[in-house]
């Protein structure tokens, strides 16, 4: 049997509120992502979605769990095999855990660096990660360009003269350009037109099809999940509800969590009232 790309077990996470208290954000959760395979995560604001996303790319520091890329177990808060380093260790630590998950997030203008065209950011990352240099590093950016479908006049502008799309299309080729294990999108087309959101959960799946990698694919969007995934995690309230096949999820979901989500996407004949009720006796459980 082939190593899993990512295999997360019993994560968790607590924050401190102002009044002394803590309140739980994850509580553990566990699931695997096959070589190749694609995970939705989904759930209402404030499940605790993201907080599985940042612990991730080591953002947040997980309070239990752990974190398998491909058979190597991620030590919590990047200190890799445990032993002493200096500065300089430290720094190649933060780079090779880059290198294993890269995350893209919902707002590339924010993720990107306005001052860089996007083939200044490419090659930044490139080089940052030592992946390729001269000529090679060259061929490597157009490659990148060319895969997320940004042509010579996006590769030559700064992110203010891109749309949104585009951004994302280059905030997607930025995460390649490192060539990861595992690809996490935090809601990364939440933010953009319908018509464009298909065109990057397209470019997703072809990406996939591609390079191999591994997606987390965190949102709120039923839909979205349902088109680039091949399992789905529900969380309610920090925890995993409900896990399995997406198909399975979306067309015959075992927990009354999922169903509710399912019933509050807007269709033909849709009874907003049963939402409301269906949310009503859940909140009693
Ligand atoms: N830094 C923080 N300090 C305190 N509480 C936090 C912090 N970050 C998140 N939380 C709390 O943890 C819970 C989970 O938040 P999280 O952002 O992970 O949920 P989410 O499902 O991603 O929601 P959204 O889709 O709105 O981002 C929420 O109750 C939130 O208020």
């Amino acid at each position: 049997m082939t190593t899993p790309a990512l295999v997360v077990e019993g994560l968790c996470k607590t924050y401190a509120l102002p009044d002394g208290g803590r309140t739980t954000a994850v509580d553990t959760v566990s699931f695997t992502v096959p070589a190749g395979g694609s995970l939705g995560i989904v759930g209402e604001s404030g499940s605790g979605k993201t907080t599985v996303a940042r612990m991730l790319v080591d953002l947040v520091r997980p309070d239990a769990g752990t974190i398998t890329v491909n058979g190597r177990e991620r030590a919590p808060g990047g200190r890799g095999d445990g032993r002493p380093r200096g500065p300089v260790g430290r720094r190649a630590e933060r780079l090779r855990r880059a290198r294993e998950i890269q995350i893209v997030f919902q707002d590339p203008y924010v993720s990107l660096d306005p001052r860089l065209t996007a083939r200044q950011c490419l090659h930044g990352a490139l080089r940052l990660h030592g992946r390729h240099q001269g000529r090679a590093a060259t061929t490597r950016v157009d490659e990148l360009l060319d895969q997320v479908g940004l042509g010579e006049r996006e590769a030559d502008a700064r992110p203010r003269a891109l749309s949104g799309g585009q951004c994302q299309r280059l905030a997607i080729a930025r995460a390649l350009a490192v060539e990861p294990e595992v690809l996490v999108l935090d809601e990364a087309v939440a933010a953009l037109d319908v018509s464009i959101q298909a065109q990057i959960l397209l470019l997703l799946a072809e990406i996939r099809r591609e390079t191999g990698v591994a997606l987390v694919f965190v949102s709120h969007d039923l839909a979205v999940v349902g088109h680039v995934t091949d399992d789905t995690l529900v969380m309610r309230r920090g925890r995993a509800v409900e896990t399995g096949p997406t198909a399975r999820v979306l067309d015959a979901p075992a927990d009354a969590y999922t169903r509710l989500l399912l019933s509050s996407v807007p269709r033909e004949g849709w009874d907003p009232a049963e939402t409301v009720r269906m949310r009503g006796r859940l909140t009693e459980l």
